[in-house]
């Protein structure tokens, strides 16, 4: 983009400008090396640090318009990249409106390109970092445990998935269900919920006499109370609980949901970054087809479903030995479209207390299952000539796509995943081609998981 050509005011989209726009497209390429030097031997003359001070101090002029302090204060600036005369800056305003963010990327690309040395700006939009914030935010995998009606054995497989998961790694177990929150119950841990230093509130610690396990639950923080909860009161409470805990245990979090598919339930999914959830199911017929509809009703809502677990399916006499179909005839594989991770008897093996770390060995093997599961349920099942971006810092990203796709044979798909959406890329790819960016053809953009894009085009 030059400067005659005024930027988008669309906050998903990134705004560029470019002093000599062909020099920096020569540059992205890697074709023509004198733009790059010459930038870079300006930079190390005026010190590529010198330079990002300046750039800092110019951000520092452009105002939140939310509240009476700079971008910098607001915390919307979240890097600075330069690379000799070329400056990424990396913009937090996935907060505001569409409107508000593209005033905001405007100023801040106003600002920095008025800073001496600066060829060309580039100021993209990105998501707030959220690490080491606190909350669910910090654990690497959620697994979350849904049924689509009560008393199916939820609470039982979250409580014992959590306690053979605590054996392997640090294990939280977050009881969302509002209605009937008896996680603590089923292990025997009780409160007062206390609070660090910063107030947040610390979960109960479950023991074993090997392991450790995390516990917050609704029904850890009054007693009686949350029973009565509803709408929108419930929903701050566990907003409250899921963004402040202060959780020891980072590695995974088990999420006891409330049963049914109801607003907690989708707003929980939506809120939480879930890599996946297990539903519970009795092999009753209805209670299967009512499972199969939530499991599509979860993919709509593009959260991925590890698979099932049928659970007091069978009961084993203890006095003749003999086993018993409790459900004959029923067709799980036939009604349900996932994987079955687990088929649980009725036992009253199940009914007791699990510690953490000490698990039966049908636990033992769910966890297991589970764990492969959430592993790969955001696999992308790219081609092998993907160009993946992910996690690349600002000022190599335009180089890996020119890489990419320049080196690809006319006619052949490019395909590019990365961390943010892609989009704007639409138009650097034209620029490589030397043609509009309308006429780079079998251009998609898709959203395969909340942080992976992925790109496909043509190579004219
Ligand atoms: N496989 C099993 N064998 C024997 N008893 C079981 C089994 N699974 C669960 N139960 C018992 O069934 C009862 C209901 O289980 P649980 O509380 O886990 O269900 P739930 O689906 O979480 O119910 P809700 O969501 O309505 O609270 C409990 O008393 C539990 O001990």
């Amino acid at each position: 983009m030059t400067d005659d050509t005024p930027p988008p005011r669309d906050g998903n989209r990134a705004v560029t400008d470019t002093r000599d726009a062909t020099a920096d497209r020569r540059d992205a390429t890697g074709n023509t090396q004198d733009a790059t030097a010459a930038a870079g031997e300006r930079a190390e003359r005026d010190g590529t640090t010198g330079l990002k001070d300046r750039i800092e101090s110019a951000l520092r002029s452009v105002r939140d318009p939310d509240a009476d302090v700079n971008v910098f204060e607001a915390g919307l600036v979240e890097s600075i990249a330069v690379d000799g005369g070329d400056v990424t800056v990396e913009a937090a305003v996935a907060e505001f409106g569409d409107e508000n963010a593209g005033g905001i990327m405007q100023a801040m690309l106003q600002a920095v390109r008025d800073v001496p040395a600066v060829e060309s700006a580039h100021v993209e939009p990105v998501a707030p970092s959220t690490e080491g914030e606190g909350g669910v935010a910090d654990f690497g995998t959620v697994i979350a445990v849904a049924s689509a009606k009560g008393g199916v054995g939820k609470s039982t497989v979250s409580t014992n998935l959590a306690c053979a998961l605590a054996g392997e790694r640090a294990t939280g177990l977050f009881d969302a269900d509002i209605h009937g929150p008896n996680v603590p119950s089923l292990l025997d841990v009780s409160g007062p919920v206390h609070s660090d230093d910063e107030g947040s509130p610390l979960p109960i610690r479950a023991s074993g006499s090997d392991a450790e396990l995390d516990v917050m639950s609704v029904g850890l923080m009054e007693s009686g109370a949350p029973l009565a909860w509803r709408g929108a009161m419930a929903h701050d409470a566990l907003t409250e609980l899921f963004t402040n805990t202060a959780w020891r245990a980072d590695d995974t979090l088990v999420v006891d949901l409330p049963p049914g598919t109801g607003d907690v339930v989708l707003t929980t999914l939506q809120e939480v970054p879930v890599d996946g959830v297990v539903v519970v199911t009795t092999p009753f017929e209805s209670s299967l087809e009512d499972t199969a509809r939530s499991i599509e009703l979860f993919r709509d809502n593009d959260v991925p479903v590890l698979g099932a677990v049928v659970n007091m399916g069978e009961f084993t006499c203890p006095s003749c030995g003999d086993s018993h179909d409790l459900f004959p005839g029923s067709s799980v594989e036939e009604t349900l479209d996932a994987a079955v991770l687990a088929e649980l008897p009725f036992s009253t093996e199940f009914q007791e207390t699990p510690a953490p770390g000490e698990t039966t060995p049908a636990f033992a093997r769910l966890a297991e299952a589970v764990s492969e599961a959430a592993a790969t349920a955001w696999d992308l099942d790219l081609p092998t000539d993907a160009v993946d971006i992910r996690g690349e810092p600002p000022e190599h990203r335009r180089q890996r796509v020119a890489e990419g796709f320049t080196s690809l044979d006319s006619g052949a798909t490019f395909t590019l995943v990365s961390d943010r959406d892609p989009t704007p890329v639409r138009e650097f790819l034209g620029g490589l081609t030397d043609r509009s960016p309308s006429d780079i053809e079998g251009f998609a953009v898709e959203r395969r998981t909340p942080d992976d894009w992925v790109l496909t085009a043509t190579r004219p």
